[in-house]
């Protein structure tokens, strides 16, 4: 379903600030996979994401989404095969529309349908019924600004709208990670659900190990651009916080004192 391979990308080439970020990672995701990324600042997570997305393009190597080669597919053209939260609540969504204008960006993505009217009541049924899981009361607020919603709410949202779209890929960047606890706790689980419901392969990148551990079906750790852990089933259910954090100390080469890396 997502199959990367060799993966080169160097920021800054050439210049005194080069950065040599990808350096021939590979990792093949099977359909329905769930898969958790760790890695230090700087490992390289996001940039993969992005690379996956097409948001970036590497110098080198292979991104294969179902059995099609993108690698040179810039972000529009995977539109309708990748799903993306970002950490930033704000990004992702558009303050400036309404709840079910944003709602009606993702249902038409991917489809020739964008420059037909936008919205219409059928539509905004089926926004209704969605929106009513998550519980929030959102399902009468249709005609509110997007940018009213509080972080919590537009991670929410952020998440309804990736089943709306034709897309079975979700991208999760640290999509909890500028949430109070109790709203990240909410954002996760309902994550797990919709991950579940609609069968989505997905990569969610998270700097807590116990978050990693709890959710998804096999974690990944990177170390400076290179997969150094790949572990599922019974080897992972085996694993505690602990085990994972000697490991990122292991590769990192220092001792991890951030509570968040284990508590988060
Ligand atoms: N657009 C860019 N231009 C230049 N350098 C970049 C760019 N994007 C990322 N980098 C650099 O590439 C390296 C990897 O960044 P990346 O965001 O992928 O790391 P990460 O593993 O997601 O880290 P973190 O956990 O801190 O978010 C970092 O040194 C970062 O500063």
């Amino acid at each position: 379903m997502i199959k990367v391979e060799e993966l080169q990308l160097t920021f800054n080439a050439n210049t005194p600030i080069e950065n040599h970020v990808l350096r021939g990672l590979n990792l093949n995701i099977k359909e329905g996979e769930f898969v958790t990324v760790i890695g230090s600042n700087g490992a390289g997570k996001s940039t993969l994401l992005n690379v996956i997305s097409g948001d970036l393009i590497a110098d080198s190597g292979y991104v294969i989404i179902n059995n099609l080669d993108v690698s040179h597919f810039p972000a529009w053209r995977r539109a309708g095969l990748v799903a993306r939260v970002f950490q930033d609540p704000m990004i992702g969504t558009c303050g400036n529309l309404t709840i079910q204008e944003n709602m009606a960006l993702a249902y038409n993505r991917g489809k020739e349908s964008l420059l037909k009217p936008a919205l219409n009541r059928h539509m905004s049924e089926i926004f209704k019924e969605k929106l009513k899981i998550l519980d929030l009361g959102l399902e009468h607020r249709l005609n509110d600004m997007m940018g009213l919603l509080s972080g919590g709410q537009r991670q929410a949202v952020s998440l309804l709208m990736s089943t709306l779209q034709p897309s079975k890929i979700l991208l999760l960047d640290e999509h909890t990670a500028a949430l109070d606890p109790k709203t990240a706790q909410f954002v996760l689980e309902l994550t797990n659900q919709i991950v579940k419901e609609n069968k989505l392969t997905t990569m969610m990148v998270t700097h807590s190990m116990k978050q990693a551990l709890q959710y998804g079906t096999r974690t990944v750790m990177l170390h400076q651009g290179r997969v150094v852990l790949d572990v599922s089933g019974e080897e992972r259910e085996k694993l505690t916080v602990n085990d994972l954090l000697a490991m990122f100390e292991k590769n990192r080469g220092e001792e991890v004192t951030d509570d968040a890396l284990l508590l988060g």
